[in-house]
């Protein structure tokens, strides 16, 4: 399946789509072939994009009323569900995933991202308190929201346009001006999307699009940019900490949605049935490659061995192929990059002991896909929970699954991470479950389900995991300044 991407994918600065001197390989994961070449923003233009974004401010944009903003979002929406083929068919050329999860999950998302904030902006209130004084005349105090001003976003490969407009969309709102960095793996809908920005006839500068990689790159020239007046970062823990360093001599508002190591707990009173096709679904969704995902799960030990076997014959059935293959459910990792670290931990897990109860290697396909990402579905049983396995973020289609007897014991083991992102609980008793949800140590708990989304609620975690919650409200107050006006009566 071609993409309908173009053979130059462009920064996108100041209304303009602009080369450069540098490109990089923009790489089909399915089979190895070049999909398009992308311009790698320098220093120049990054810096170029934020004078443009600053210069935006003072124009038609800063002049626009919330509503007016909000209905340029409709359009902006409009735009990509007028476009849906060719953001899918971009999508899936920079990551190979199935076809129906991009159409369904992906793109889908991205109209509703602008559509959910477009609303959330326009119908957003504010605080207001009177207050009593002492001559008796009183007071009042009121709340009001500003743009922050030049907003850097930067984003991941995971979920290319889902996680951009994640950001853009509620910087936006909230009436700022952006410069997004998409991940060098996944250029392609970014790069549609600017395009639909300057057809929706969003005033040039509001949006700008820069190319390129993080350190000595596109992405290291934003942070460092002194123009931007925050930051909002998705991606790997340890990116984020270099990001922090990069923005904290400025003092920059910082929002950071980071690794997870995330727990499926299901206990003997679940339904059992439910609970095997939710954990498949958390492990195995987008080949693992979901900061949600649950490469940990625990199952409480009258159930375990039945449970494993459950996991393991729904693992060994799983299709593995082509994006357009009906009934497909897992395409490749991101990159051979990806790939090589995926295989490391698939070694380790040998050499620290685990029982490989299914997958471990790469699939054979006998075919073009030969020169694709693929990693076959992988599940192990055995290991300590002190395992690099069991401790580190791998960020593939692989779990391991560990009997528990107690709910305190699974608890404390569930807590005892450097990561707190998410966790699915399975049980169907309803007291243990609001009791276990709210004593796990993580920002998003599920319970009898797995990433089912209401964007109005607060979305990030903890620890490793991030720094803020961004999502309804919590996304209107991190992209806007609050303040509060006091009128003396
Ligand atoms: N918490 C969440 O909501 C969430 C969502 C999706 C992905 N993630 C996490 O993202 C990771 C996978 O994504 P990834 O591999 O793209 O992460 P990554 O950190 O390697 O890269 C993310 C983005 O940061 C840029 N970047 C890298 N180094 C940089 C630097 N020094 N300065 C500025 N920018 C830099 C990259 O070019 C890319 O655009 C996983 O850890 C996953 O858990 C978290
Ligand atoms: N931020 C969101 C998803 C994150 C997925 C991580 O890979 C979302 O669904 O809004």
């Amino acid at each position: 399946m071609k993409p309908a991407s173009p053979a130059l994918l462009r920064n996108y600065v100041d209304g303009e789509f602009v080369g450069s001197a540098a490109t990089f390989d923009n790489i089909n994961p399915v089979d190895g072939s070049l999909i398009a070449q992308v311009c790698e923003a320098d220093r120049a233009t990054v810096e170029a994009a934020v004078a443009a974004a600053r210069l935006a401010l003072q124009g038609p944009w800063g002049a626009m009323s919330v509503q007016q903003r909000a209905a340029m979002l409709h359009k902006v929406a409009d735009g990509i569900a007028a476009r849906f083929d060719e953001f899918v068919a971009a999508e899936v050329a920079d990551t190979g995933r199935p076809l129906e999860q991009a159409r369904t999950l992906d793109i889908a998302r991205g109209i509703a991202n602008f559509r959910t904030f477009a609303d959330l902006a326009a119908c957003a209130n504010t605080d207001a308190f009177e207050m009593a004084t002492a001559d008796g005349a009183g007071a009042l105090n009121y709340t009001v929201r500003k743009p922050l001003g030049v907003v850097g976003i930067i984003s991941p490969w995971n979920l290319p346009l889902l996680l951009l407009t994640w950001k853009v969309a509620p910087a936006l709102a909230c009436g700022n001006a952006v410069v997004a960095k998409p991940s060098e793996e996944s250029p392609a809908t970014a790069t549609l999307l600017a395009e639909v920005m300057r057809d929706a006839g969003v005033p040039r500068g509001v949006f700008n699009l820069v190319h390129g990689f993080g350190a000595d790159s596109a992405g290291q020239f934003l942070t460092e940019s002194k123009g931007i007046d925050a930051l909002t970062f998705t991606g790997e823990s340890r990116t984020g900490s270099t990001i922090m360093k990069a923005v904290a001599d400025g003092v920059k508002e910082v929002s950071f949605e980071l690794g997870g190591k995330n727990a499926a707990v299901v206990f003997a009173d679940a339904d059992f049935d439910a609970a095997v096709a939710g954990v498949m679904r958390s492990s195995f969704t987008n080949s693992g490659q979901v900061c949600l995902c649950s490469e940990r799960v625990y199952v409480e030990r009258p159930i375990f061995e039945r449970f494993v076997a459950a996991i393991k014959a729904k693992v060994d059935a799983l299709k593995i192929g082509y994006p357009d293959e009906g009934g497909v459910d897992m395409g490749p990792l991101i990159s051979h990059g990806h790939r090589d670290k995926v295989l490391g931990y698939f070694r380790l897990a040998e050499q620290e002991g685990a029982t490989v109860v299914a997958g471990g290697g790469v699939p054979h396909f006998g075919d073009a896909r030969d020169n694709g990402a693929y990693v076959q579905p992988t599940v192990w049983t055995g290991l300590p929970d002190s395992a690099r396995c069991v401790t580190e973020e791998i960020f593939g289609p692989v779990c391991h699954i560990a009997p528990f007897d107690a709910e305190d014991e699974v608890v404390a083991r569930v807590n005892a991470s450097d990561y707190g992102l998410a966790c699915a609980l399975w049980t169907t008793n309803l007291s243990r479950a609001h009791r276990v949800a709210r004593r796990i140590h993580v920002g998003l708990v599920w319970v009898n389900t797995w990433y089912l989304r209401d964007l109005r609620t607060a979305f990030g975690g903890v620890k490793l995991s991030g720094l803020g919650r961004e999502g309804g409200r919590y996304s209107l107050d991190f992209y806007s300044d609050v303040a509060n006006i006091c009128i003396k009566l």
